[in-house]
């Protein structure tokens, strides 16, 4: 993560001539402490729901692992979170790419500032996706600017802390839910209660009711509930990971012996007040032990 910050666009792919889509860039934002295999699957579950039922083409895909401000237990180091992800998309994948600019940051930085900065990127600094269009009245053919639609990933955990007192900020909401768009995809252990959809029920009036046209959910149909906690777990008590993350990230780990020992501790740089206590331990609870470990 030295060096100058340039945001990584090599792998960012174009509308099909003529095409009257909308480009859709999805951003993930998470600890990816280790990146796993259902990480990387999120995307690919997204993008093939934005193919078959909506108006929008995916032409990107970005992680973007949270810094060391972030309060949460059993982050490795953001230098080690991104170079982790890095080798995961460079070995797996001809389309996602991690963005580190939000790891480097020194502060936290809340999902919407993170949010507007690919906006900025895509939108003000590329202005837009090009696309090859036909003049109707000259038949000639030009290219076109069309400015990319970002919408935040998530898992459906992530949704339901959104409408838990604390975690975000009501401005925050408006602001994703509002100006991006949510792309969902089901949690095993996080069903959603549609009521929080709902406009004619109590949480009328939340940012999720309010939105609904801007979220997208889309259903596991092939469940995974791997978790960066159960990985860390398993190399902590020296079981195998292996087909949970990819190898390269397993060489990595190894390589830098993390997550040998339990970090009961949170990062000692995130103390920022500013930085948001995540809502949940993790999907397994680093503090609730496995069965029959
Ligand atoms: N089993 C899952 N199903 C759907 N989404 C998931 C699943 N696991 C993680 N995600 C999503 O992946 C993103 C990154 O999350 P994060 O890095 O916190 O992963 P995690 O595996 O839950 O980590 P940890 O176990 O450390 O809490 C979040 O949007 C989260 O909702
Ligand atoms: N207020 C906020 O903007 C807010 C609140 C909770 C989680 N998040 C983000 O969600 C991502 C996932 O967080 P967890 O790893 O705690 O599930 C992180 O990138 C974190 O920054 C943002």
């Amino acid at each position: 993560m030295d060096g100058p910050y340039t945001f990584p666009t090599h792998r960012l792919g174009h509308l099909e001539p003529g095409s009257d889509k909308t480009p859709l860039v999805l951003v993930a934002c998470g600890s990816y402490s280790p990146v796993t295999f259902l990480h990387l699957r999120l995307f690919e579950m997204a993008r093939d729901d934005a193919a078959f039922n909506t108006q929008f083409q995916v032409i990107g895909g970005y992680l973007s692992p949270v810094n060391d401000r972030y309060r949460k237990l059993g982050l490795a180091s953001a230098k080690h979170r991104v170079a982790m992800c890095d080798a995961a998309v460079d070995d797996t994948s001809d389309w996602l790419m991690v963005d580190p600019w939000e790891a480097r940051q020194p502060r936290y930085l809340p999902t919407a500032q993170v949010l507007d900065h690919f906006d900025h990127e895509l939108n003000t600094v590329r202005g837009g996706a090009d696309v090859e269009v036909v003049d109707p009245r000259t038949g000639e053919q030009r290219t076109e600017k069309r400015r990319v639609r970002i919408m935040l990933l998530a898992g459906s955990d992530l949704i339901l802390t959104m409408s838990e007192p604390g975690v975000w900020a009501e401005k925050d909401l408006h602001h994703i839910l509002g100006i991006y768009g949510l792309y969902i995809i089901e949690r095993a252990e996080s069903e959603l209660d549609q009521t929080i959809f709902s406009s004619s029920s109590v949480h009328s009036r939340s940012p999720l009711a309010l939105y609904r046209h801007n979220i997208h959910m889309v259903e596991q149909t092939v469940r995974n509930d791997v978790s960066s906690t159960k990985v860390r777990l398993f190399i902590r008590k020296g079981m195998s990971v292996k087909y949970l993350i990819p190898t390269v990230v397993i060489r990595y780990i190894t390589r830098h012996g993390l997550y040998r020992t339990a970090d009961r501790r949170r990062s000692s740089l995130a103390q920022s007040a500013s930085a948001p206590k995540p809502a949940r331990t993790s999907a397994a609870g680093e503090t609730r032990p496995l069965r029959g470990l």
